[in-house]
């Protein structure tokens, strides 16, 4: 199989590095794209063992799947970039958010098989949850294919095109409101008498914990909860503290504005 990416920053790193790890593919499967940070791309083959080319032929030749991976403002320049060059076989995945898949096609200017993911950056940890969706003209055995290799770095769902936005805020975004939330709480906590470093690697621990705990338990997360909290303990008492804020109406002005700016993108 031959896998290509057009952009290897951010996400598309956390997704070919998941990727290798999983052992589902092979470095050798994989080629990397940008561009122009050339360096990048040459740390990429001595770490990993994958090659890069700014070769657009070499690339998409005998290409099976083609991730556009590039910033969703700098789709149109990539297009350009490629569109003359495009090689029957190559099934387009895009990462981009906002982007239909009607925008691809005609800015491609291609049939080819187009489908959409939204993942997040847990893939590098193959943690990832990834939205799917695909264009009509991607076939069964491609569609099984290609849900084994999302699958291979976390877990994919496909869904309807008009609910990626909601996808991409709730989870795409979703691990950067994490660890906004995170960062809040290690700054509270280094200001109650404790060694910044040691709060910093207590509560990444903690995080650590917390999030195998929710992984092993077949309890739910309220019942979790409840089960820290002693009748007139410390952890109701800083409940009660917290349940002052509207802490449901802060995510859901979040969530709502994350989705806004994936339809405005779309725009
Ligand atoms: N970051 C995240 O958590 C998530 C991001 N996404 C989506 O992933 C996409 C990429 O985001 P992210 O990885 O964070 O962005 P980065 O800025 O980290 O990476 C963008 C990459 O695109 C490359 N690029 C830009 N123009 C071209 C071009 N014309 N031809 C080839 N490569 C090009 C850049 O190359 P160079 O460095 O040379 O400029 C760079 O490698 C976005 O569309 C975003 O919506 C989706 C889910 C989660
Ligand atoms: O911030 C963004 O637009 C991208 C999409 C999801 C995560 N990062």
């Amino acid at each position: 199989m031959k896998i290509v990416f057009y952009g290897a920053g951010n996400m598309a790193s956390a997704i070919f590095e998941g990727l290798i790890s999983s052992s589902l593919l092979n470095s050798h499967d994989i080629y990397l794209t940008n561009r122009s940070s050339e360096n990048q791309l040459q740390d990429y083959q001595e770490k990993l063992n994958i090659r890069y080319s700014y070769d657009d032929i070499e690339l998409l030749t005998d290409a099976d799947y083609v991730f556009l991976a590039t910033k969703p403002y700098d789709f149109d320049s990539l297009a350009e970039r490629i569109k003359d060059k495009i090689q029957p076989g190559n099934h387009f995945i895009s990462i981009m958010a906002g982007i239909s898949i009607n925008q691809i096609k005609t800015k491609l200017q291609t049939q080819n098989p187009i489908a959409r993911i939204m993942p997040n950056t847990n893939a590098q940890v193959q943690q990832s949850v990834t939205g799917i969706t695909f264009s009509e003209s991607f076939d069964a055995g491609h569609k099984d294919e290609l849900f084994k290799i999302l699958n291979s770095f976390g877990t994919a769902l496909e869904v309807e095109e008009d609910k990626l936005h909601q996808v991409t805020a709730i989870t795409g975004s979703g691990p950067a409101f994490l660890y906004y939330m995170y960062e809040q709480y290690i700054k509270a906590a280094t200001k109650m008498g404790l060694d910044k470093d040691h709060v910093d690697a207590a509560v990444r621990n903690l995080i650590i914990g917390t999030g195998h705990m929710l992984e092993a338990s077949e309890l739910e997360i309220e019942q979790l909860r409840e089960n820290i909290t002693s009748k007139g303990g410390t952890t109701k008492a800083g409940l009660d503290a917290l349940k002052k804020y509207p802490v449901e109406d802060i995510f859901t002005d979040c969530l709502e504005q994350a989705i806004k700016r994936s339809k405005e993108l779309a725009d």
